[in-house]
């Protein structure tokens, strides 16, 4: 379970974007955070992942405060992001850059093999072009292999930023039953989505911000079903993501 409270946080010298945030991600349960461009949404995920030193406020893994460590120390407490762009080195094989998901544990060579077997079963891209290079790979594709190198350390909570962007309504399918299966591990996922019927589609719970701060907190069909959620999003530029259906995934 993730709890953030008071999160104040920005750039440099720069008025705070982050002012005050207050959500949660329930454990095991997918939240999905969605909202106006600029509204702050990739920034809560920078600060949870340690990308970004939070001004103020507290980030709660199991009532150990987050807030603050170095991206690494992050990592090894079980949060891991899964970047928005560029996330897989192209000439490494599929094998090789799942593997990197255990940097910061690269010692541990024989539980790290067992690791990747494991997940191997879970996410069959892997398995089927372990020896492939990751160049080769269709959009979908990539993001499955992204979120099975997320999976190497075990981690409790996997941070995703707008992981449909770019892909195509195939692709976006895979996208979900990827979703899935790191939740079927148990794992807490907190998803920021631009496509907001697709992010909240695959969700349980849905968090609404604007302008730095959580307008509401709800389970996500409560949102779906909310006909001032259109005026939301549509008036404020994030574009909706109308195509594709509630339960397409
Ligand atoms: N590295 C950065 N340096 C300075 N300002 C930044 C940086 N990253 C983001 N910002 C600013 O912070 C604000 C919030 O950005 P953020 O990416 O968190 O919004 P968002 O809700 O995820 O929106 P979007 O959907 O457009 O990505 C924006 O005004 C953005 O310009």
């Amino acid at each position: 379970m993730i709890t953030i409270s008071g999160l104040v946080a920005g750039y440099g010298a720069a008025d705070p974007i982050l002012r005050g945030v207050d959500l949660t991600a329930a454990p095991g349960a997918v939240t999905c955070v969605v909202g106006p461009n600029g509204a702050g949404k990739s920034t809560v995920l920078k600060a949870c992942s340690g990308l970004l030193r939070p001004r103020s406020g507290r980030i709660l893994l199991d009532g150990d405060d987050l807030a603050g460590l170095a991206p690494a120390e992050i990592i090894r407490r079980g949060v891991v992001q899964v970047p928005q762009h560029h996330g897989l080195f192209p000439a490494l094989t599929v094998r090789e850059n799942v593997m990197l998901g255990a940097y910061v544990e690269r010692r541990e060579r024989e539980r790290n093999r067992r690791r990747f077997a494991e997940i191997a079963e879970l996410f069959p891209i892997v398995a089927e072009r372990a020896g492939e290079r990751a160049a080769n790979l269709s959009g979908g594709q990539r993001r499955a292999v992204e979120f099975a190198r997320a999976l190497m350390l075990r981690p409790k909570v996997v941070l995703l930023d707008e992981p449909s962007v770019g892909l195509d309504p195939r692709a976006r399918r895979q996208l979900a039953a990827a979703i899935g299966t790191l939740n079927s591990e148990g794992v807490t996922v907190l998803i920021v989505e631009q496509n907001v019927k697709f992010g909240l589609s695959l969700a349980h719970d849905a968090v609404v911000m604007e302008g730095g701060k959580v307008l509401r907190s709800c389970p996500a069909p409560d949102l779906l079903a909310d006909p001032g959620m259109a005026a939301l999003f549509l008036g404020g530029g994030a574009g909706g993501g109308g195509d594709e259906p509630k339960g397409d995934a």
